[in-house]
């Protein structure tokens, strides 16, 4: 059937056409000028800042340096350097007396070489916070460093070495930030736990995991915890007008999956038609090529960019405020780079494979392992259901060696004490917007999630993209400067949260 249209009704369907387009322009305007004020000022003051000597200036650049200098290594999850962890254990004790001898401070080994310090506050009414770091890093051999990685060496206002970064910076500035808090006579209020894993690089097992069982014998039930995150990103989120902080308030759940082929062996020169290497490569690329959905938008990402959106350049920002709108371009477009990628999605990594013993043997068996970041929208046993779609082949045994889901998301509603205490003393030093964020890397902290139910991931310093690769990669340093204010950040987050009360900030010009 003809469907005819008279002059008439052309007119009236262009004039509803337009009229909805002027509602959608206008809708997306309306949003955009009525996005979230970032520029907050706190009622009421906050800690102030630490003023160094020269000569505690200087203290606190060695006692970083001598961290270093101990290769605290785990090589894989049954290799640790013991030795060094029992020299580090002698180090941090001779390096910052004033934390071991106080009377306020409650020191005990934990798993052999993890450390767990109570301190104590005047006012039991309060609930303890903790704060998480690990004196553990991943191996590093000197090719390609400009310094060694165990020197502790220093090169143009930069200290160099393995765990400048990630994450004895924050193993020392803590302590650091707490002896020069005693030093100056400072007394607690609020009591707050300490917790110095040594395992975290292999899973905490031995660490984390047993600081979260000691604390549960007591009863210890935490106010927030603040343990390693990716701290104020400047460079790193294309399109932003300056740096950004990113409080990670939950993070990607993971799988590693074992993949294993059994064909019969047989010599070379005749050959199956498929063999365990050919079926298992073929599912390898099955799921190379086949990525897990795009979920932008349905996990705590929406809020990251809808609450940055303000940062972002023109047209930028319209969009990132208007994401019921942009979300289907958005979302496609982060999908362009690895580190976009990981926030969009359910990641795949294919990380080992093994077969074959010999050039004429047909191998009897092929493995190989895949691990999968789970995007929190996700569950394990949803991605194990859509893997073995995506490989579609029964000869391909399956078998999940770790597994665990996403995290929960912890609050950052105006009436949470640990997210507004964290961001107040994010603003009063760096000045820059603070969001709430998806850590796509996994920590200790998760381990804790049944002592508190605000886990929070943020380290205190400034990181460009370049910087971000040096964590884990080569010629990780950081500079004195970052360092320092590092300790500042602990020096004041550690008053901060004395208060009793939920920062209030106003919307306002600084
Ligand atoms: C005085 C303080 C100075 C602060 C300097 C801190 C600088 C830290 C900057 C960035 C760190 C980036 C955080 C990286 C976390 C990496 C966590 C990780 O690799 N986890 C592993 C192991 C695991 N726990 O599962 C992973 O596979 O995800
Ligand atoms: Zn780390
Ligand atoms: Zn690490």
């Amino acid at each position: 059937m003809a469907i005819s249209m008279g002059k008439g009704s052309v007119g009236v369907l262009t004039g509803v056409f337009i009229a909805s387009l002027a509602v959608v322009v206008a809708v997306l305007l309306l949003r955009t000028y009525n996005l979230p004020e970032l520029k907050v000022a706190w009622k009421g003051k906050g800690a102030p800042r630490i003023e160094l000597e020269e000569d505690e200036r200087e203290q606190l650049y060695e006692a970083l340096k001598g961290a270093l200098r101990i290769p605290t290594v785990s090589f894989s999850p049954s290799e640790q350097n013991t030795t060094a962890l029992e020299e580090f254990k002698e180090y941090i004790k001779s390096a910052f007396p004033r934390v071991f001898n106080s009377s306020l401070v409650e020191y005990e080994l934990v798993g052999g070489y993890s450390h767990l310090f109570n301190v104590q506050g005047s006012d039991n009414s309060l609930l303890p916070y903790m704060l998480l770091a690990h004196l553990d890093v991943v191996p590093a051999t000197p090719e390609g460093w400009d310094l060694p990685p165990f020197s502790g060496e220093e090169k143009d206002g930069y200290i160099y070495g393995r765990g400048s970064l990630d994450d004895k910076s924050r193993v020392i500035g803590i302590l650091q930030a707490l002896e020069f808090l005693f030093k100056k006579g400072y007394k607690p209020r609020r009591s707050f736990y300490i917790g110095l894993g040594h395992d975290e690089e292999i899973s905490g097992r031995h660490g984390a995991k047993e600081i979260v069982k000691t604390l549960e014998t007591r009863n210890v039930k935490l106010e927030y915890l603040l343990d390693e995150g990716f701290g104020v990103l400047d460079g790193v989120i294309y399109g932003t007008k300056r740096p950004i902080a990113l409080i990670g308030v939950t993070e990607k759940g993971a799988i590693t999956l074992n993949l294993t082929v059994n064909s019969p062996p047989g010599h070379s020169s005749m050959p199956p038609r498929e063999s365990s290497i050919g079926i298992l490569s073929a599912a390898l690329s099955r799921l190379e090529q086949n990525r897990l959905p795009n979920l932008f938008g349905t996990g705590p990402e929406g809020s990251t960019f809808e609450q940055l959106a303000n940062e972002f350049y023109w047209p930028l920002n319209i969009m990132m405020a208007n994401l019921w709108f942009f979300n289907p371009i958005i979302s496609r477009l982060m999908a362009l780079t690895p580190s976009g990628n990981a926030i969009v999605r359910t990641t795949t990594a294919l990380t080992i494979v093994n077969g074959g013993i010999k050039a004429n043997v047909i191998p009897a068996t092929a493995t190989a392992t895949v691990n999968f970041r789970l995007h929190p929208a996700q569950t394990v046993e949803e991605v194990l259901n859509m893997v073995s779609e995506i490989i579609m082949d029964e000869r391909v045994i399956l078998s999940a060696i770790k597994a665990f889901d996403p995290l929960p998301i912890s609050p950052y509603d105006e009436e949470n004490f640990g997210y507004q205490t964290l961001k107040r003393t994010i603003t009063d030093l760096f000045s820059v917007p603070v969001a709430p964020a998806v850590c796509t890397v996994n920590t200790d902290s998760r381990h804790f999630v049944n002592l508190t139910e605000s886990v929070y991931r943020f380290s205190p310093v400034v990181m460009t993209a370049e910087d971000l690769g040096r964590v884990h990669g080569l010629n990780e340093r950081i500079s004195r400067e970052g360092f320092e204010t590092g300790i500042q950040f602990y020096w004041q987050l550690i008053q901060n949260s004395d208060s009793d009360t939920v920062p209030v900030h106003r919307h306002s010009e600084l």
